[in-house]
């Protein structure tokens, strides 16, 4: 049914569902539109919104042809208690379900993809903007005029969501996944982690899994801090660099995003043609627990490749937002408990992995279930991580340190949540 949403929009039918909300087909007066429109109970709290209204500007101000533009942000509605954003209409799917659809995609493709995101975010980056949760469902593809322009969504709103409330430091949330390591080490996140976040998906567009994914969420954690990206088969030498070179685990070594942008420009003529990396499923290593002692883990990585998803690891699926179940249709929202010491350790699930040769048959399938690799959020309490630094000695959360908040960028991102708030 018809509703309206200020005074000039209109919601006529859903077009998805995340954890803070649903994204309606609108209309408006400049025509169709998608409206974000945030779950009741958020829209309710009245700190929320006012924490919107104080980013208005960030939130509107960004524009970008990879970047969503964001139209309008109201606040009210006829009962009071509506948040929505009105953000233009990307007709096309979001880059998970066409990855999901490809399974691998041309270098080409891959290349050209990164490489729009990444002049969007050295856009944002310049204005003192840091997403923090780049990831395939938060980049949308355009498939209007034939191509795919990607656009990158959902500046912001998660940290908004998110923030800290009555100071509490209780963990990090995020998409363990695309992670980069100075976040799970409790360090402010700056534009850096952007990088290394949209480098994972450029890894994973090429290869169908993340450089360090696969079993439980605190073992992936940990492979961010620890271990290094398996090189792809067939790859590039020059893609490789870069890649690498933005895998960095020191942030200040990571190319910046207008230097990203630039040098896979350059590199598209080189990639034109390529087929898809022939490369197999990644498998769990032998090894078994080779990452918990990063001593084992370096001598194995000489002979196993480390990271990617495993055939049989599930991944944690939890959800950003704090308080009620997410409004989602998906099954994909699985909330985390804090990850016992072996699951730390990495020893439960195993931890280096290896890639299959092509043609070689699998045990099981590393392609996991669109719903299982959908949401791939983390809420950890501090203690949790701390534990992890415990234990492993090399994984540490400065929960109660810098305000991972104070992110020098002033803007949107996403971060900490309270205790009251971790799931
Ligand atoms: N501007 C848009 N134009 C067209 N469709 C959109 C737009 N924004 C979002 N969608 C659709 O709505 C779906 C849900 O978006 P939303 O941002 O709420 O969730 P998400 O990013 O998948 O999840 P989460 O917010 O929990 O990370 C998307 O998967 C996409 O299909």
């Amino acid at each position: 049914m018809a509703r309206n949403i200020g005074s000039h929009y209109t919601t006529h039918r859903v077009l998805g569902r995340g954890s803070a909300g649903t994204v309606w087909l609108g209309e408006g007066p400049e025509g169709p539109v998608a409206i974000k429109v945030l779950r009741e109970d958020l829209a309710a709290d009245p700190e929320l919104a006012e924490r919107f209204a104080h980013e208005r500007h960030a939130l509107l101000g960004l524009e970008h042809p990879h970047i969503v533009g964001v139209r309008e942000l109201i606040i009210g509605g006829p009962d009071g208690s509506d948040i929505a954003l009105v953000m233009d209409l990307v007709r096309g799917p979001d880059l998970r379900t066409h990855l999901d659809r490809e399974r691998r995609l041309a270098p080409h493709e891959a290349v050209a993809i990164t490489a729009g995101v990444a002049s969007g975010l050295a856009v944002a980056h310049a204005a003192g903007i840091v997403h923090r949760d780049v990831k395939p469902e938060n980049i949308l593809l355009d498939t209007a005029a034939g191509g795919h322009t990607a656009l990158l969504t959902d500046f912001g709103v998660a940290k908004l969501i998110d923030e800290p409330r009555h100071g509490g430091k209780g963990g990090v949330v995020g998409t363990p996944d695309y992670m980069a390591p100075e976040i799970v080490e409790g360090l402010p996140p700056r534009a850096a982690v952007d990088i290394y976040a949209l480098v994972t998906v450029l890894y994973e567009l090429l290869a169908g899994f993340t450089p360090f994914g696969g079993g439980h969420p605190g073992a992936v954690l940990r492979r961010q801090v620890t271990e290094k990206a398996a090189e792809l088969p067939g790859i590039p030498r020059e893609l490789w660099e870069i890649i690498q070179q933005c895998l960095a685990k020191a942030p200040a070594s990571r190319l910046r995003a207008v230097e990203l942008a630039s040098r896979l420009r350059e590199l598209l003529p080189a990639v034109e043609g390529l087929p898809p990396l022939d490369i197999g499923d990644p498998v769990p290593a032998t090894t078994g627990d080779a990452g918990a002692d990063p001593a084992a883990a370096d001598a194995d990585r000489a002979a196993v490749p480390a990271g990617a998803a495993s055939g049989t690891a599930t991944r944690a699926a939890v959800p950003l937002v704090r308080g009620a179940a997410p409004d989602s249709e998906r099954a994909t929202h699985t909330r985390m408990r804090v990850p016992d010491a072996e699951e730390l350790a990495g020893g439960a699930h195993g931890t280096a992995r290896t890639i299959r040769p092509a043609g070689q048959p699998r045990a099981g399938s590393a392609r996991h279930g669109a719903a299982a690799r959908r949401k791939r959020r983390l809420a950890v309490t501090a203690a949790g991580l701390l534990a992890a630094g415990a234990l492993g000695g090399w994984l540490l959360f400065g929960g109660g340190g810098e305000d991972p908040a104070d992110d020098g960028g002033g803007g949107p991102g996403v971060e900490e949540m309270d205790e009251s708030g971790a799931p």
